[in-house]
């Protein structure tokens, strides 16, 4: 995730009559990010960011072609009016989510609804670039694009971008995405926040609390478990102390249910009587006995060579462990010896 056309960027934002108190640079995770260019209190502005440089990448209701075309027009464009905007977006190798993840690592989930996930985002960008799709879709890539060819890895890379950068506002009910905004990485319990839209035509990106100059600015993504935010966004976020149980280990994860941040899945931790206990705790150890005698699909890198290699094994190890706390908490509520 390079810097080097920042300042390009923030003199497009400003000409257009933005306001920008931040920097945007590496943190110590090597991790682009957006940093405080001075001390703000609650509801300060650290960004108005106008209309004209936000990208409508379409409405709730649309299908995932519309975000992955929008964001591949512009890519094609070489007049793009967002240019500035583009030329700071990751390149595809700065880039993972499951839109984009080599399928030689869809094994290495342990997990059925999330290799599925993997194997069927391929699928459909593939039946996109097939024209498979047409007859159902909002805009097809022709209609989009005009005609330059496109391959899979164009789809892929557009589909990737889209989904791991836009956001939605209160007011204006579309898939947007905000430039400067969307260079702050996910801190769970962050408070900064996004107005509606609905002070002139300027989206502010306000101070949740106090932030000293030189902090990094931060953004909520929502309660991402462990599992969701790798396969949305590509990352591992902070260790949560106790551990969260990921997504599909949770007692009452329903394959077929849509995930929402807005009813995310409660943190509570489980509770019931012996019996439930006793069957939540036998739910839990079948789970973690199939991940440990689960062998792995590649065969061992060193750390460091492979980043989704890496990612992977440090999401399984999460998984585990938070499955074992998760065990023996119940355990103990049984008064029991918990075995794994
Ligand atoms: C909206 S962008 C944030 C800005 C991004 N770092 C950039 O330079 O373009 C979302 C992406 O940033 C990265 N990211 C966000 N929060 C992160 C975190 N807490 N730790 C590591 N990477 C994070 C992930 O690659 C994610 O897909």
């Amino acid at each position: 995730q390079p810097i080097d056309d920042i300042n390009e960027l923030f003199k497009w934002v400003l000409e257009l009559g933005g306001e920008i108190n931040a920097v945007v640079r590496h943190n110590k995770d090597g991790v682009r990010g957006l940093f405080a260019a001075k001390a703000f209190v609650e509801n300060d502005v650290i960004a108005a960011i106008p209309a004209a440089t936000i990208l409508n990448t379409g409405s709730f209701n649309d299908s995932f072609a519309v975000p992955t075309l929008t964001v591949l027009r512009e890519l094609k464009d070489r007049n793009s009016r967002f240019k500035p905007y583009v030329d700071m977006w990751p390149k595809p190798d700065g880039i993972l989510n499951s839109c984009n993840m080599d399928l030689k690592y869809a094994p290495m989930w342990k997990s059925a609804y999330w290799e599925k996930s993997v194997r069927d985002w391929e699928n459909h960008l593939k039946a996109l670039l097939n024209g498979d799709l047409d007859a159902d879709l909002e805009y097809t890539i022709k209609e989009m694009v005009g005609n330059d060819p496109v391959t899979l890895d164009d789809l892929k890379y557009a589909c990737a971008i889209s989904s791991t950068r836009y956001v939605s506002s209160l007011r204006r009910r579309r898939l947007i995405m905000a430039p400067i905004f969307d260079m702050a990485n996910h801190v769970r319990n962050c408070t900064s926040t996004l107005s509606a839209y609905d002070r002139g035509n300027y989206l502010y990106f306000m101070a949740g609390q106090e932030i000293k100059a030189g902090d990094e600015i931060c953004y909520s993504y929502g309660s991402l478990r462990d599992d969701y935010s790798v396969a949305h966004y590509g990352f591992l976020p902070a260790l949560e102390d106790p551990p969260l149980l990921s997504l599909v280990d949770m007692p009452g994860f329903d394959p077929d249910m849509p995930y929402s941040h807005e009813d995310a899945p409660s943190d509570d931790p489980f509770d019931g009587t012996p019996e439930e206990l006793q069957a939540e705790m036998a739910r839990l150890k079948g789970i973690y006995n199939v991940i440990k005698s689960t062998p792995d699909a590649l065969p061992p890198k060193p750390k460091g060579e492979d980043y989704v290699y890496d990612l992977m094994k440090d999401l399984e190890e999460r998984r585990l462990n938070s499955l074992a706390y998760e065990i023996q908490r119940i355990a103990g509520l049984l008064n029991v010896k918990a075995e794994l």
